[in-house]
């Protein structure tokens, strides 16, 4: 056999060497690789050390604050940093001798001042595992001032999971839970109230399990983004899309309307579900895609509740109805106020059935009581919340904190119409019975006629034309019209529309002469009989109108005008708010600046004003 340099031997040689060498090198790479893991390990025992002792400097100062300024000794047990890296919970035991986890939540201010945390920034103090625990959230970075839009994934929720509203400042979404509660969101003027809404309807339009009608008595402004996806030029259903909330009430009259037929609902659910009740062994009706919960969004309800003229007396004793008898059979209200909840708290009903509570702060602090909105909750500073869409949120589940809204803009309002409208439950078919053609006409073209006037004195002349007792153009509600026709005007009656006629006659608080007549097309309410209010309504325009006369170029806004009729008129804000509309489309007023700024000034000193009366 000759031997080659390739002989077997040799190559067997090779082979070994290439073994050895091939050993040597895994083994070099092995060595490598667990310095390099060593090295890992240990860089990571590192930040852990560094980590621990951050935990523990943090735990050491915190001892020192809470002894410092709530005068007690805890111990920590754990302090968890949190993942969004905005803040830590302390885990705590308190002293022996019965402290309570309370001692430091009232302390929140002073704690979070002594630490010197920045604005928006709080030390907020709850129940621990038990009796004898407390948990601190202190968050360090301030969520609440960025605009955080809301989410982007649309999935479905139902009432029984929770439905999201907003962040806390640990960035934990805020859930409520809506089957048995109604909820209560005060924000005045530009605190985000308005977006607030809008984030509540996107909620409920993504539930399977929730019809949300709308009351906005503003011209039906809050709801309008939610239906105009869904409806065509002409005002039909465009096919295949439902809109993002079941029925909408921009008027007193369709409002009227759709809260009777809730009362109808919820009586003849009672009755008729009994069996299902008995057989599910419930008093609460199990509501379901089948049986959907009727969710009534009534935007500055608590303001209708709160109103003294007749009209709006008349609609806040059916929101309170409903609010009272509806609970188990699946009807609950969510109200906002622009303030002034005084009064609304006040009431019995409202304090026991709204615990789900949001105030939206945005920088106002006059007539902020928290105490009141979330009571027996310490430590909240309406100052710790200065930005729009911020405030305050607590519901029976999750105590009152400081709380985001999610910022959601008329783009996604209409992408969330589009993804969620095939899976809005239909109104069961008992449910549909007790309704009546009241509901099933709700989308007659007649009916919502307003929300395709583009010269906008459609609805918000209708909205408070009943307490304002203007025509209320544009209002057809074939649904009543029977009812209505029948109603014969009595000489009382006839003598008022005589005395209104002759002050129009004289003091032209309707449209303005020259500036056209009310907008064609719309038939005037021969039928709607509230003349006995309208020589009162109108003194309380012409009051109103001489208000904005008297606040000269500088002019005025609703609430001013408001509280200036309020002794004598009782003259709502809403009212104000749609006389103002209508002056401004009738040319009467103009409006200048927005939000906030937003001031109305009569013609005659408007900048290049015509100086008529
Ligand atoms: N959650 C939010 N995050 C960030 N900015 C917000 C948020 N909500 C509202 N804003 C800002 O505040 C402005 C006013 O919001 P919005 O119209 O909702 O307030 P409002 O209280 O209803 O006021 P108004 O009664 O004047 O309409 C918005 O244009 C927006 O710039």
């Amino acid at each position: 056999m000759t031997t080659g340099p390739l002989s077997w031997a040799a190559l067997g040689s090779l082979a070994t060497i290439g073994v050895g060498m091939g050993a040597a090198a895994r083994a070099t790479l092995l060595y490598e690789e667990a310095r390099e893991l060593e090295a890992l390990a240990a860089a990571e025992r590192q930040v852990a050390r560094e980590l621990s002792a951050e935990r523990r400097a943090i735990a050491a100062e915190w001892v020192d604050r809470i002894q410092r300024v709530c005068g007690i000794t805890v111990r920590v047990v754990a302090v968890e940093m949190w993942p969004t890296g905005t803040g830590f919970t302390i885990d705590a035991e308190l002293p022996a001798g019965g402290t309570t986890y309370d001692r430091i939540a009232r302390e929140s201010a002073r704690l979070s001042a002594d630490a010197r945390l920045p604005h928006g920034c709080t030390a907020t103090a709850s129940q621990g595992i038990h009796q004898g625990r407390v948990l601190i959230d202190v968050t360090t970075v301030n969520v609440l001032e960025a605009e955080i839009p809301y989410p982007t994934d649309y999935s479905p929720l139902s009432l029984h999971t929770g439905i999201p509203w907003g962040l806390r400042t640990n960035g934990d979404e805020v859930r409520v839970y809506l089957r048995e509660q109604c909820a209560l969101v005060v924000g005045p003027t530009g605190s985000g109230k308005t977006n607030m809404v809008h984030t509540i309807l996107a909620g409920f339009a993504r539930t399977t399990d929730v019809l949300t009608w709308a009351i906005d008595l503003n011209a039906g402004s809050a709801g309008l983004p939610w239906v105009r996806p869904a409806l065509d030029s002409t005002g039909q259903i465009t096919s295949g899309m439902r809109p993002g909330i079941d029925w909408l009430a921009a008027s007193h009259e369709e409002a009227t309307v759709m809260l009777d037929t809730a009362v109808r609902i919820a009586k003849h659910r009672k009755m008729a579900y009994q069996d299902l009740l008995s057989r599910e062994n419930t008093d609460l009706l199990p509501v379901s895609d089948r049986i959907p919960q009727i969710e009534i969004v009534i935007d500055e309800g608590a303001e209708i509740l709160a109103a003294t003229d007749k009209p709006s007396r008349a609609l806040a004793a059916k929101i309170l109805e409903v609010i009272r008898i509806a609970r188990a059979m699946g009807i609950r209200t969510v109200l906002t106020a622009l303030g002034a909840t005084g009064s609304v708290l006040g009431n019995l009903m409202i304090r026991r059935e709204a615990k789900a509570r949001v105030v939206l702060t945005g920088g106002e602090t006059e007539g902020m009581d928290l105490s009141k909105q979330f009571p027996g909750s310490r430590g909240l500073r309406v100052d710790q919340a200065p930005y729009k869409g911020s405030g305050f949120m607590g519901t029976p589940e999750s105590p009152a904190g400081l709380f985001k809204s999610w910022r959601i803009k008329p783009n996604q309002i209409r992408d969330i119409v589009a993804a969620t409208s095939n899976r809005h439950p239909t109104l069961d078919p008992i449910s549909a019975k007790a309704a009546g053609p009241d509901y099933a006409r709700r989308w007659d073209l007649t009916r919502t006629a307003w929300m395709r006037d583009d010269t906008p004195s459609g609805p918000p002349a209708d909205a408070p034309t009943l307490a304002a007792g203007v025509p209320a153009a544009g209002l057809n509600l074939s649904a009543l019209r029977d009812k209505r026709t029948t109603v014969a005007e009595t000489d009382e009656e006839a003598l008022a529309r005589k005395f209104r006629e002759q002050i129009d006659a004289q003091f032209a608080t309707a449209p303005e002469p020259g500036t056209g007549t009310p907008p064609s097309g719309k038939p005037t309410p021969a039928v709607l009989n509230l003349s006995a209010l309208r020589s009162e309504d109108n003194a309380a325009k012409d009051a109103a109108l001489a208000v904005l006369l008297a606040a000269g170029p500088e002019g005025t806004g609703a609430s001013a005008i408001a509280r200036a009729l309020a002794d004598e008129h009782g003259t709502t804000r809403q009212t104000v708010v749609g006389w103002l509309k209508t002056w401004t489309d009738d040319g009467v007023a103009v409006r200048i600046g927005e939000g906030t700024k937003t001031r109305y000034v009569h013609h005659r000193h408007a900048p290049g004003g015509s100086g008529r009366a």
